[in-house]
Parts: structure tokens; C-alpha cells; sequence
């Protein structure tokens, strides 16, 4: 047990006055995690876990009330199941959990693997020890597998890109942390956006680690309160999160978190990968006013083709859009980025 409270102290990233309160135990009464109090949260914030390495804050919670991740999760209409997350008592393995429902489900599953597995290679406290190091702002663009990630990097830096962002998903995207990497340190000054499914605080720290600016927190996969916990854990370390909603009630879900700066509208729904070009307006018609009184800032993602397609999205009230598919297809990603913009964007 006191070892438990010694990690916990060792490794405060929400606030120099957390401090343990109590020690959750799962029905072996094994030390699971450590509940800590932040000085200046509005209500008391959960974190840590000991033993094999950290739990999100929503796996502290389910122990604490009893209730499964997925049960929580589905409350709040989040319909991706987890599969590796450790268990409550109370939640079977049951058959229909052995197919995954859709496509989004499948990389979830696989990126549970995935996380396990590089968290047994580089422990948390070797990862945050190196991703103390660069500041930066919100991001956007992409970067596909099938191109040279340094060249088109520049490239689309070249040509205005205001940001660019990097899939490090290697199994469903073909992307890498070493292409994050190795654009870090090839000299481009975009901050950089690491674009990956993020189920586990561990892959912030990691990404941070590899040089990103911005990460990607996905409200169809992420419970409000990882959700949450996620935000300050980027603001300790000096990154921006993208915070991605599809529909209305993500979308209202994330309205009511605190911190959240940065919106991206997914125009791909990522359970089904059909998109809707329209989907960007429909959220901001309903939805624009409170964003603007919050300031806070969309990026619109996904699925932009065409000027008009950009346009569209603009009159719509974003301050930034996502493409990639429509520059990486072209011969000249850079000059492509004119060529959706209706204009020249190097200034
Ligand atoms: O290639 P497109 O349609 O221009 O989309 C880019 C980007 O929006 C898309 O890749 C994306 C948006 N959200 C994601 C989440 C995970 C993986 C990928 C994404």
C-alpha cells in the first residue's frame, strides 16, 4: 500500500497539490489505484493506478461505482464497446463481444492490443521523462502512408498549410510514430497533429514524446470523464487536444466539458466510414451559437473535395478544415492545397 502512494506521488501531472486520498481496491482487494484530489478542480478528479501501470480516470470510476466501462460508456451513448480494459466483476465476456459491431470497433479493439504492447516496451515514466519538451498550437492537414511523410510535410508547409497532422495508426491507416518523428526532425514549423485513436493517457505522453504538438480525442470512443482527464493531462504537458465529435450528441456531450478549445467536426462517420459533406453545417446550424460564446474553435474534417466543398464549411462558421485524401491523391499535394482554397495560401 505505501508503495502505491509513493508512485502516486511520483507521478503528478494535474497539479503540484494533488494528493492521495484514498486506495480503491478491486474485489481481491488488490490496489488497483490511488484517488487524488486536485487543489483547484471544481470536483474531485480520479487518476492513477498502480500495479501494471496507469488506469484512466473512467477505470478508476467503474470500480469505485461498481459499473462497467461499457455500461458507462453506453449511458452515454458511446457505442463502441472496449474489449482488454480491465473488468469489472459485474461484466462477462460475453460470446457477442468475440465480432466487433463495425469498423471503428475493430481499430478499437486492435488498439488495445496495440497500447498494451508499447506500454510494456516504454514504460510511462521513460515516456514523460522526454515529452517535456516542445510547446505548441492546434493543428490540421494529413499526411498519407503511400508518400514520403518528410516530403509532403514540407510540401504542404511550403504551400501554407497552417498545420499537419499525422496518422500514427499502423495497422488501419499504414501511418507510424516514426513518420511523426521523422517529420519533427526534418525542420518543419507547423505544430503537428498526432492523429491516432487514443484510448489511454499513456499514447499522449507518447506522442508528446515523438514531437507532437496536438493530439486526437475521439468523443465516439472516450467517456466524458476520460475525456476530461485527457484535456489536463495535454495542458500539463503543453499540448492542445482536437476534440472530435460526428453527431448531435457528441457533440452536446462535449459542450458541456470544460476546456475544450478546439472542435473537430468529422465529416466520416468512423463506425461506417460514409460521409456526409453536409454534416459540418448541420451540427454548426444547430449547435454555432453556444460554440461562439464558448469561442471555441472547429475545424472541419473530412471528406472537403472541392472549393465549394470548402466553402461550404467556411460560410458554415470553421476556422479551419482537415483534408487529405483530396491533396495526397494529387500529383502535387502542396500545389493541390491551392487548388482547394480557389487560391494561392503562401504568403
Ligand atoms: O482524407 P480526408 O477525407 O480528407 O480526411 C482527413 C481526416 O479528416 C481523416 O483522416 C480523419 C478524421 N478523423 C480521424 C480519426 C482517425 C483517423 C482519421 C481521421
Amino acid at each position: 500500500m505505501e508503495s502505491s502512494i509513493i508512485l502516486a506521488a511520483a507521478f503528478p501531472p494535474l497539479s503540484s497539490s494533488s494528493h492521495p486520498v484514498a486506495l480503491l481496491t478491486d474485489a481481491a482487494g488488490a490496489a488497483r489505484a490511488v484517488r487524488c484530489r486536485v487543489a483547484d478542480a471544481e470536483r474531485p478528479v480520479m487518476c492513477y493506478a498502480m500495479g501494471e501501470g496507469m488506469f484512466n480516470a473512467e477505470e478508476v470510476f467503474q470500480w469505485e461505482s461498481g459499473k462497467s466501462v461499457n455500461a458507462i460508456a453506453a449511458a452515454q451513448g458511446i457505442r463502441v464497446r472496449r474489449r482488454c480494459r480491465p473488468r469489472h466483476p459485474s461484466e462477462g465476456i460475453g460470446a457477442d463481444r468475440a465480432v466487433p459491431r463495425n469498423i471503428l470497433e475493430q481499430i478499437i479493439w486492435d488498439k488495445e492490443v496495440e497500447v498494451a504492447q508499447r506500454k510494456a516496451r516504454a514504460p510511462l515514466q521513460r515516456v514523460r521523462e522526454s515529452a517535456e519538451v516542445k510547446k505548441a498550437s492546434p493543428t490540421k492537414g494529413l499526411l498519407r502512408e503511400h508518400l514520403d511523410p518528410v516530403e509532403i510535410a514540407h510540401a504542404y508547409e511550403r504551400n501554407g498549410a497552417a498545420c499537419l497532422s499525422i496518422l500514427t495508426d499502423e495497422k488501419h491507416f499504414l501511418g507510424s510514430f516514426e513518420d511523426l518523428e521523422a517529420v519533427r526532425n526534418s525542420g518543419v514549423n507547423c505544430p503537428l497533429l498526432c492523429k491516432d485513436f487514443v484510448i489511454d493517457v499513456w499514447q499522449i505522453y507518447y506522442a508528446r514524446s515523438k514531437g507532437a504538438d496536438a493530439v486526437l480525442l475521439i468523443a465516439a470512443v472516450l467517456p466524458d470523464l476520460d475525456i476530461k482527464y485527457m484535456l489536463r493531462v495535454c495542458t500539463s504537458i503543453g499540448m492542445t487536444a482536437l476534440v472530435e465529435v460526428h453527431n448531435e450528441r457528441e457533440l452536446d456531450r462535449v459542450l458541456k466539458i470544460d476546456g475544450v478549445q478546439l472542435i473537430g467536426i468529422n465529416n466520416r462517420s468512423l463506425e461506417t466510414f460514409e460521409v456526409d459533406a453536409a454534416n459540418t453545417n448541420m451540427l454548426l446550424e444547430k449547435h454555432g451559437d453556444i460554440i461562439r460564446k464558448k469561442r471555441m474553435q472547429v475545424v472541419s474534417e473530412s471528406g472537403l473535395f472541392t472549393p465549394d466543398n470548402v466553402a461550404y464549411v467556411q460560410n458554415a462558421g470553421v476556422s479551419a478544415v482537415l483534408v487529405g485524401e483530396s491533396l495526397v491523391t494529387q500529383e502535387d499535394p502542396g500545389r493541390a492545397i491551392a487548388g482547394l482554397f480557389g487560391k494561392e495560401l503562401v504568403h
